[in-house]
């Protein structure tokens, strides 16, 4: 179909190849609609090593609630090892990204690019999630699901990648600019590059003995002192032989977190940014999480390895990786 790839208000469904919106009642909150239907369920070959859920979807439980793994030498290597990989794929994703690019287009692309380094798609199936990364575009908190959406110019694109290898876990994201206009659109670069900031400055209180409780206010400042607010639903989590493990790390100021952070614990700090209100809603996908008043919002994540001196990035950016800050 010609695709108009600029900003139409609402395009309606089915298009000429079928694809419907399957919530034709639901009262969206913006303007984005879901495309279906999904691509069928990606396989992986039973050469990789796959994480407990992969079959049934169910995750085991954090093992002691509270209790922060402390990863040894080896493990922490293992961790290096996954994180780096995570990044490729984060990378080789984003370079997939513009206008009339579809999100499952990019799922297929971080599928394979993780098959290719021995490595499961860690949201696959993980409590039942259908595809290998979340999409997350405008008015999308995080979750959203790659579906024939094509992107269009103007649209912001958070890619949330998580690989599975050796037996631990990486979890990164960052927001990206779709098309010439995005970067051209003075609200997506405050909400996109606030969220950035939120995590840096986040990023460099992380030191042995520092609380998680610290990290929420440094974040909600930078936030409101751009006139933004801070998702409160989710947080930042540990990682490591987990997808998601204790500690949980809020965003927002006034947080009950428990605990301070110890040499060779891994968690991510993951900030979800709003130009409006910072509540959010979920579509009946049982998935989608948007803010409820259909305004834009951005998210950075992070793997961090708490080191005797300080913090390791272990998913940061390298040379050569797309995207990046907008002035
Ligand atoms: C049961 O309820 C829910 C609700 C939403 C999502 C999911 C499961 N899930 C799937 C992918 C995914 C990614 C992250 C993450 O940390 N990204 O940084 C978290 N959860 C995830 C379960
Ligand atoms: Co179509
Ligand atoms: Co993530
Ligand atoms: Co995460």
């Amino acid at each position: 179909a010609n695709l108009n790839l600029t900003h139409p208000k609402v395009v309606s469904y089915p298009d000429a190849d079928g694809h419907f919106n399957p919530f034709p009642a639901y009262p969206f909150t913006g303007s984005l609609r879901p495309v279906y239907p999904l691509s069928p369920r990606r396989t992986v070959p039973d050469r990789i090593a796959k994480p407990d859920y992969a079959g049934n979807g169910i995750p085991q439980k954090f093992v002691g609630r509270r209790k922060i793994t402390i990863l040894n030498k080896e493990e922490q290597d293992a961790m290096r090892k996954v994180c780096r990989l995570g990044r490729e794929v984060l990378d080789i994703a984003a370079r997939e990204i513009k206008p009339g690019v579809t999100t499952d287009h990019i799922d297929k692309i971080v599928h394979e690019a993780c098959m290719e380094r021995d490595s499961y798609p860690s949201p696959l199936n993980y409590c039942h999630f259908p595809k290998s990364l979340c999409t997350s575009a405008n008015e999308v908190i995080c979750h959203g699901i790659p579906d024939h959406r094509p992107l269009l110019d103007g649209d912001i694109l958070n890619l949330d990648i998580s690989l599975y290898h050796g037996g631990f876990h990486a979890d990164l994201n960052e927001t990206y600019y779709v098309g010439p206009l995005a970067a051209q659109n003075a609200e997506n670069v405050r909400v996109v590059e606030t969220a950035r900031e939120c995590l840096d400055e986040a990023i460099k209180l992380v030191k042995p003995g520092a609380l998680f409780r610290d990290y929420g206010p440094v974040i909600e400042k930078m936030a409101k002192a751009k006139d933004c607010q801070v998702v409160k639903t989710y947080c930042g989590h540990g990682v490591n032989r987990l997808f998601h493990g204790a500690p949980s790390v809020p965003h927002y100021a006034k947080n009950k977190a428990v605990g301070e952070a110890a040499p060779g614990m891994c968690f991510t700090i993951e900030p979800m940014i709003t130009l409006g209100s910072w509540k959010d809603k979920t579509w009946p996908d049982d998935w989608t999480s948007v803010t409820v008043d259909g305004r834009r919002t951005a998210q950075f994540e992070h793997t961090l390895l708490v080191t005797e001196k300080g913090v390791e990035v272990l998913t940061a950016r390298v040379e050569g990786s797309p995207g990046g800050r907008v002035e």
